[in-house]
C-alpha cells in the first residue's frame, strides 16, 4: 500500500506549477491549501455517508477519493508523506488506549 501513496505522492508533487488545464492535481494546487482542505473535508464526509449507509462499494471507492485529497493537502501543506509514514511506524505496538491514557498523564 505505501508503494502506491508513494508514487501518487510524488506524481501529485510533480504537478506542482503544472499546467492547471491539463491536470486535476495541479488545478487544485493552484488553487491553494485551504481549497485543498476543503476538497478533503467534503472527500471525507462522502465516506463518512456510505460507511454510514452501509455500502461497502461506495466507501471503498471514496476511501480513494479520500488518500488521494489527503496526498494533495499534505503537497498543499509541504509536509511529506515519509513524514507521516514515520509518525505512524513510531506508533507501531502502542495500543491506542496507552497511548490516551499517558496523553491524560
Ligand atoms: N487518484 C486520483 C484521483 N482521485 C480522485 N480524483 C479526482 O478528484 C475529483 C473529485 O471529485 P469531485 O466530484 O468532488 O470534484 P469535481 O466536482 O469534479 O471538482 P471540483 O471542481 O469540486 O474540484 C474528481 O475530478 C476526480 O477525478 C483524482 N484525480 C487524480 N488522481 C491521481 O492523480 C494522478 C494525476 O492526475 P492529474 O493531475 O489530473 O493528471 C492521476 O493519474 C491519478 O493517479
Amino acid at each position: 500500500m505505501s508503494d502506491i501513496l508513494r508514487d501518487l505522492a510524488a506524481t501529485i508533487e510533480a504537478r506542482k506549477g503544472s499546467d492547471p488545464a491539463a491536470s486535476y492535481t495541479a488545478s487544485l494546487l493552484a488553487k491553494g491549501r485551504s481549497k485543498c482542505a476543503e476538497k478533503f473535508g467534503e472527500e471525507a464526509v462522502e465516506a463518512i455517508i456510505s460507511a454510514a449507509e452501509g455500502d461497502r462499494e461506495g466507501l471503498t471507492g471514496e476511501a480513494a477519493d479520500v488518500l488521494y485529497h489527503l496526498l494533495v493537502l499534505l503537497a498543499a501543506s509541504d509536509v511529506p508523506l515519509e513524514d507521516v509514514l514515520s509518525t505512524l511506524a513510531t506508533r507501531k505496538g502502542t495500543s491506542g488506549h496507552a497511548e490516551k491514557a499517558a496523553r491524560k498523564g
